[in-house]
């Protein structure tokens, strides 16, 4: 089996870590820049539960030096993926499937959903449409991503917490394809799921994510005490609430109430959402994936969104001023 995990950074230098170290799969990694010559140097080094381990892993700067693959990863920030489409193509064969491993509203969401809105594309994180036409809906893997990790220097990823990668067609079928893939990432110690409703699991993620990234990013504070601040509790809980009807218009079912989700995001503790983080390093902010796509979902289906307007308008304006955002 053909794997190529395309942007190797924390989440795809986990997933390339783990399966590179059963060496189950012939594992590839396309990577960029100083932590690409780390990899190449060192090998892709992982710290997980105090134990460093480093794995050989073939690490291409072009995917063309890979060729064509049983599956790809995608383990990019959502608003690089449309830069990267060319540089993904030469992955891209009849048979290949896609795996997005991103928080946020996935591009493909409304393939196979089954819905009235078949087909729609999504502005705010496919622009024209241009990722629906360059990877193709049908190779999908859709995934939820609940690990937390860092790239801690470059070649050196370090695991917080979690291990589990919920995948799931968007049509829900149980395919041969999405069971390989989830047995081949058990093998490598991970949790793989394979859900056949995942555009439910990826709203009780986005769901925090909409709500409480962006409010950590405007106010730098931790999950914790967002959550112990009865304000930005309140604030963080009307998003979610606005956020909920709009999911539910659409089919999906949430099986936790908000507030129950609201204690599981405070239970994290005193953690920086990735939002905060990329922010206090003057890194691009992943607002459209998060949040603008939760809007536009909002407008497609005929739900205000004031409460996730506000505070969207300000997070755009506080990642201009730094540039963070455009
Ligand atoms: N990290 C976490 O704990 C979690 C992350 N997620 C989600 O997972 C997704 C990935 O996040 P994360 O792993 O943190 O992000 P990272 O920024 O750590 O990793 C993305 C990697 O892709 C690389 N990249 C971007 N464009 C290209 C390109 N054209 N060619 C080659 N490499 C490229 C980046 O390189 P460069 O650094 O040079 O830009 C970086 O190494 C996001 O949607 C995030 O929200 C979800 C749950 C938890
Ligand atoms: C910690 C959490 C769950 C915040 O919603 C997250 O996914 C992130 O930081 O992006």
């Amino acid at each position: 089996m053909r794997v190529t995990v395309f942007g190797a950074g924390a989440i795809g230098g986990y997933v390339a870590a783990k399966l590179g170290i059963t060496g189950a799969v012939d594992l590839s990694i396309v990577a960029r820049g100083a932590h690409l010559d780390a990899i190449r140097d060192s090998g892709l080094r992982l710290i997980e539960a105090g134990k460093e381990t480093s794995t050989q892993v073939r690490a291409a700067a072009q995917a063309e030096e890979l060729g064509v693959q049983d599956y790809v990863v995608l383990a990019l920030k959502a608003h690089s993926l449309a830069p990267a489409l060319d540089q993904i193509a030469p992955l891209l064969g009849p048979n290949t499937a896609v795996v997005t491993m991103q928080n946020g509203v996935p591009w493909w969401y409304f393939y196979k959903c089954g819905e009235t809105l078949e087909g729609t594309r999504i502005d705010a994180v496919d622009p024209g449409g241009m990722i629906w036409r360059g990877i193709g809906p049908e190779r999908v893997i859709g995934s939820v991503v609940y690990p937390a990790v860092e790239v801690e220097a470059p070649g050196l990823i370090r695991h917080v917490e979690g291990t589990r990668f919920s995948l799931g067609e968007p049509s829900g079928e149980k395919s041969d394809r999405v069971i390989r893939l989830a047995a081949e990432l058990v093998k490598a110690g991970l949790q793989s799921p394979v859900r056949d409703d995942i555009r439910s699991e990826i709203w009780v993620k986005l769901w925090g994510n909409l709500s409480f990234n962006p409010i950590s990013a405007l106010t730098g504070s931790t999950l914790a005490t967002i959550v112990g601040d009865d304000a930005t509790r309140a604030l963080a809980r009307t998003m979610m609430l606005e956020a909920r009807a709009i999911g539910e218009s659409l089919g999906v079912r949430f099986p936790v109430s908000v507030d129950r989700r609201i204690k599981g995001a405070g239970d994290v503790g005193e953690h920086k959402t990735s939002m905060l983080q990329d922010l206090e390093r003057g890194r691009p902010l992943e607002i459209d994936a998060l949040v603008t796509a939760v809007q536009e979902l909002g407008r497609l289906t005929g739900h205000s969104t004031p409460t996730i307007d506000i505070v969207l308008a300000l997070v755009r304006r506080l990642a201009r001023e730094r540039g963070c955002y455009s």
